[in-house]
């Protein structure tokens, strides 16, 4: 018997917290964005919640699926399931407890728009893409990015109640970023996937064509991110520190194929992080700056 505070701690690990936290950032400004003026911030908190308790049932089933693979990975080896520390019963009840939780705290609280969408991007990341796409296809995280991409317009659907063309831009950066975002560590952990016979693209077609894709997917992004300026949905600061950060990106982009530096792949991964958290505090600054 594990102790309660390692299970409490393992319960945790398995919500992913720090991607939920950015999954949460990115609905946030999504929330701010859909009104001139400050929403309420008590619809603002509980639509947060609703989110991210979703996001994190999502997470924690993910886990409950990958736990053969993820034992076999260096990566992942050591994560709960993986490693027996919590069982299945737990982890199953823990994720319907987020999930049942999540999705009242939206349909009573925020509105049944949000609280569908939300359950159909759980369902997304943790059917579509986890138990099917993930073993079925090198396009696994192309087309599964998509739920890992809704924050933001569910961010925008808690506060308006309505589907709105300018949350799509958002979602559409969040989806462009994705790619070049997996791909990088996908490629430094290239003999991992190939072992357990998951068929990321660094292991189907090789580093080399991944590097290509990443730097092509890199300038789609930077074209991507000025759709909301061009409409007149954002202002220069937004337009000066997207320019700035897609060139960054696009930057480590382009050593990631030209170099023979082992080291670049994580450098690009963590970058792809801190690009998108600035991209979208850019956001949010400019909507109350925006000249
Ligand atoms: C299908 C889409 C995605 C895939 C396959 C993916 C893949 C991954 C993987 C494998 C890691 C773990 C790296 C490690 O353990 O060292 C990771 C980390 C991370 N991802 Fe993603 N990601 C996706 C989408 C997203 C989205 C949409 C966001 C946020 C908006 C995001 C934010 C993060 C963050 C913040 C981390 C760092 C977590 C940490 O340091 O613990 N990811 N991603
Ligand atoms: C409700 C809602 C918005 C859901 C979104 C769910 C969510 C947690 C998306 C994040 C995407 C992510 C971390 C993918 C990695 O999975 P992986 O299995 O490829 O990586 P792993 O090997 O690290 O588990």
């Amino acid at each position: 018997m594990q102790p309660l505070t390692q299970v409490l701690a393992d319960l945790y690990e398995i919500t992913k917290p720090k991607v939920v936290a950015m999954l949460v950032i990115t609905a946030i400004v999504g929330m701010v964005l859909s009104q001139e003026s400050l929403p309420s911030l008590w619809l603002m908190a509980v639509a947060s919640m609703g989110i991210g308790l979703l996001s994190a049932a999502a997470a924690a089933l993910n886990h409950i699926v990958d736990q053969n693979i993820d034992a076999k990975m260096a990566r992942t080896y050591n994560r709960p399931l993986a490693k027996g520390r919590i069982n299945n019963t737990q982890a199953t009840l823990f994720a319907l407890l987020l999930a049942c939780s999540g999705f009242v705290l939206l349909y009573i609280e925020v509105n049944a728009l949000t609280a569908w969408l939300t359950l159909c991007s759980l369902f997304g990341y943790a059917v579509v893409y986890t138990l099917v796409l993930k073993r079925l296809t090198p396009q696994n995280i192309v087309i599964g990015g998509l739920a890992g991409a809704m924050p933001p317009l569910l961010g925008w659907t808690s506060i308006t109640g309505e589907l709105h063309p300018h949350a799509y831009f958002l979602v559409m950066i969040i989806f462009t970023w994705t790619p070049p975002h997996f791909w990088a560590l996908a490629i430094h952990r290239k003999e991992d996937y190939a072992r357990v016979n998951i068929p990321m693209l660094p292991v189907t077609h090789g580093s080399t064509f991944t590097k290509t894709t990443i730097v092509l997917y890199t300038v789609l992004l930077l074209l991507v991110c000025l759709l909301p300026y061009l409409v007149g949905m954002t202002g220069l600061i937004y337009l000066v520190s997207s320019l700035v950060l897609n060139l960054m990106f696009l930057r480590y982009a382009w050593l990631l194929k030209t170099r023979e530096d082992k080291a670049l792949a994580m450098e690009t991964f963590q970058f792809s992080i801190k690009h998108l958290l600035w991209l979208f505090v850019a956001l949010l600054v400019d909507h109350f700056f925006k000249f």
